[in-house]
């Protein structure tokens, strides 16, 4: 039968400058060092098993087998599914992994590397600019050999938040308006880049601006895009939230 983790207290986010590469942080060491080779294992077999479906997944979306083959990998790719289930968790209850390290987000569908949807996006943040480095195979395809339009926004919408959060208390987008000028290619690395700009700054509100080019040609915008986020008031999380919001939003 499975085994639901229970729920435990969120952490508060802190920023951190990678935010898809998982360092040893304090959270995860027990006083006498014993805790330390559990955890940090644990996130990296995370991270194997997000790379190996990720590897599934971009073969199921250019493969050209037969019927037959693609009939018992189907099978096969069910049996994976009954030990993942043996300890799982609910949608109200946060991954013990990021519990152990506050900021992380091992399965955020952009930048995390346990989630398999994620390409993951890798996340930098530096002088209150982010940036985003990805490349994006035939699972987001959109027009042929090009990136699906809905992609390229939930990129964005997660670079354009880090660069909000860079200005203090990560927020909620309440706004998210995307310009594409150009076809994001597939298989081409890419770079997304958000940042602040000053006067859109009031208290609990940000106007972060991003764009998306390619790695080589970082001068030809492919995507425009802003978006307004909003950091929700303690009463406002604890309605979205129920009992236990994220600290980041339940301070009075
Ligand atoms: C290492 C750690 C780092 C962590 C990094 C984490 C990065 C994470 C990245 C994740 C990225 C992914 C993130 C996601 O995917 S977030 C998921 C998608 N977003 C949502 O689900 C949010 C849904 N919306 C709501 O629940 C409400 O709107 C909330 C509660 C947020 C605000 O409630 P409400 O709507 O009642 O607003 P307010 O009355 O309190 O007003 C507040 C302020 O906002 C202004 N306003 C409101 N709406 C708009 C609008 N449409 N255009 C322009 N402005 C607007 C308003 O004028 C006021 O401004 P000011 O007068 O105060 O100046």
């Amino acid at each position: 039968m499975a085994r639901r983790v229970t729920a435990a207290h969120h952490r508060n986010d802190q920023e951190t400058p990678v935010i898809s590469e998982y360092r040893q942080s304090d959270a995860e060491r027990e006083p006498d060092g014993s805790g330390e080779d559990h955890a940090q294992d644990r996130a990296r077999a995370a991270r194997e098993l997000g790379d190996a479906l990720r590897e599934l997944v971009q073969a199921a979306a250019g493969t050209e087998v037969d019927a037959a083959t693609l009939r018992k990998t189907a099978d096969q790719a069910r049996d994976l599914v009954g030990p993942l289930t043996e300890a799982s968790r609910t949608r109200h209850v946060p991954p013990t992994l990021d519990e152990a390290k506050p900021g992380r987000r091992m399965y955020n569908p952009a930048s995390g590397p346990g989630n398999p949807i994620a390409p993951p996006m890798r996340v930098r943040v530096a002088d209150g600019v982010a940036t985003g480095t990805c490349t994006l195979g035939l699972a987001y395809e959109g027009p042929h050999s090009y990136t699906h339009g809905g992609i390229s926004a939930m990129l964005v919408d997660q670079i354009l938040g880090h660069a909000h959060a860079a200005q203090g208390r990560p927020g909620m987008t309440v706004s998210l308006s995307l310009r594409y000028r150009r076809p994001v290619p597939l298989e081409t690395p890419l770079r997304l880049t958000a940042w602040v700009p000053e006067d859109s700054i009031t208290d609990r509100r940000t106007g972060p601006k991003a764009t998306i080019t390619t790695e080589d040609e970082p001068d030809r915008l492919l995507v425009e895009a802003s978006g307004i986020f909003v950091i929700p008031t303690a009463e406002q999380a604890e309605r979205i939230f129920g009992d236990n919001p994220p600290p980041r939003w339940s301070e009075k």
